[in-house]
């Protein structure tokens, strides 16, 4: 039907690229620590009839070549040795010199999955380079531990490296956001010596917490010095309060470094009912931070990460889908397949927990300070 509204009146859609396949959905069911999650995220995110309002594109596997931009020959031989062992074998001192352990244990096909959820990644920041996207979309990915020649904390390769490195063949200014519950250190590190990448991490911080790195005087070295940022934060930190904080300090950040292009780790294990039982967040907070960002109408590349409470994680990147298509969701959880997983309530919306907020009002205003400091020394 023919549209009326005027060209300048007519709201400009987002085109929002969506990696998916079955074939990707069922790679990333194997991960360990987070088993079957996937099929509860993109089933969610079908039964609100998002898929209409998204450019769902086949996922290609990354080749070893690509995987080698960032990551050691010698571990990728490593991965690609033990793809098709069965999981005793695993555990040998070989492999624990390429961190995997008990912590970070490896399934059967290992490589295999690397190659698919890090092939994601590239092709999502692809389609930003030829301008076939607004936003790109993977939450298969977002593993932000993995180390150039090892894997750590459940994170087998590292795909945000990889897809910012590809970002940087066209953009020369890239603002990554780590929103996870975790320190980014993955990515803090490969880019921790250049002016080019800047990354920020809103994390939780607490004597034997995983990584431990992600210090506020944590600021980069070399010609990166001040061009890391990290927010590191107590348990029991609310919406509100975490929300108007990352937004105030991305706001500071969009004026200093003035971004082409930004990434997003939208990690949902800092969400109320979660395992890690640590922040008291709900999925708004990350929907707050999203939404900032969107608004500066730059290329954005939104990625997942942890995220063990899997209804909830499922619930959190839902809603930061219907974000970046701009629609609002009706409350009711739809008629599907994993439907029972989301009882006794059945609503998209989490509620807020009555945990004790480890931050003061002081520590907050302190730590705020200590962070534009750091950022008034960027050249
Ligand atoms: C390896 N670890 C990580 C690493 C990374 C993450 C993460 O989500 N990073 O974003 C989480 C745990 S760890 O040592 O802290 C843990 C292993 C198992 C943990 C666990 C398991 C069940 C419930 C609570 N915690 S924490
Ligand atoms: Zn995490």
């Amino acid at each position: 039907d023919y549209d009326i509204k005027t060209e300048n009146t007519r709201q400009r859609i987002r085109r929002v690229v969506y990696m998916h396949s079955r074939e990707i959905v069922e790679a990333a069911n194997k991960m360990i620590k987070v088993e079957n999650r996937a099929s509860l995220v993109s089933g969610l995110i079908e039964s609100y009839g998002l898929h209409k309002y998204l450019r769902v594109t086949e996922p290609r596997p990354a080749t070893f070549d690509e995987l080698s931009i960032f990551h050691s020959g010698e571990f990728l031989e490593f991965l690609k040795s033990i793809n098709d062992q069965d999981d005793e074998e695993k555990y040998t001192e070989e492999a624990q010199l390429y961190g995997l352990s008990y912590d970070c244990p490896a399934h059967t096909g290992v490589y295999d999955y690397v190659r698919l959820i890090t092939g994601a990644t590239v092709q999502a920041a692809e389609h930003l380079i030829d301008n076939m996207a607004d936003a790109a979309i993977n939450w298969f990915g977002g593993w932000h531990h993995g180390k150039k020649d090892s894997a750590a904390g459940f994170c087998y390769s590292n795909d945000i490296v990889l897809g910012i490195l590809k970002l940087r063949e066209r953009f020369s200014r890239v603002l990554y956001v780590d929103l996870d519950l975790h320190h980014g250190d993955g990515v803090e590190d490969a880019f921790c010596s250049t002016n080019k990448v800047l990354t920020l991490s809103v994390h939780k911080q607490a004597v034997g917490f995983y990584p431990g790195t992600g210090k506020v005087t944590d600021v980069g070295c070399g010609k990166g010095k001040y061009y890391a940022v990290n927010i590191p934060l107590k348990d029991g930190i609310q919406d509100t309060e975490f929300s108007t904080l990352v937004c105030r300090i991305l706001v500071k950040i969009k004026e200093k470094f003035d971004p082409d292009v930004v990434v997003c780790q939208c990690g949902a294990d800092g969400i109320i009912g979660d395992p890690m039982e640590s922040f008291n967040l709900t999925q708004l907070s990350l929907g707050r931070c999203i939404s900032t960002l969107l608004s500066w109408k730059l290329p954005i590349l939104l990625l997942g990460g942890g995220g063990y409470n899997h209804a909830n994680t499922a619930r959190c990147w839902t809603y930061l889908t219907s974000i970046a298509v701009g629609r609002k969701l009706q409350n009711d959880i739809p008629e599907h397949k994993y439907l029972l997983e989301y009882g006794p309530d059945y609503e998209l919306q989490i509620t807020p927990g009555n945990k004790k907020n480890d931050n003061s009002k002081d520590y907050i205003q302190n730590l705020y300070h200590d962070v534009l400091y750091n950022i008034n020394q960027m050249m």
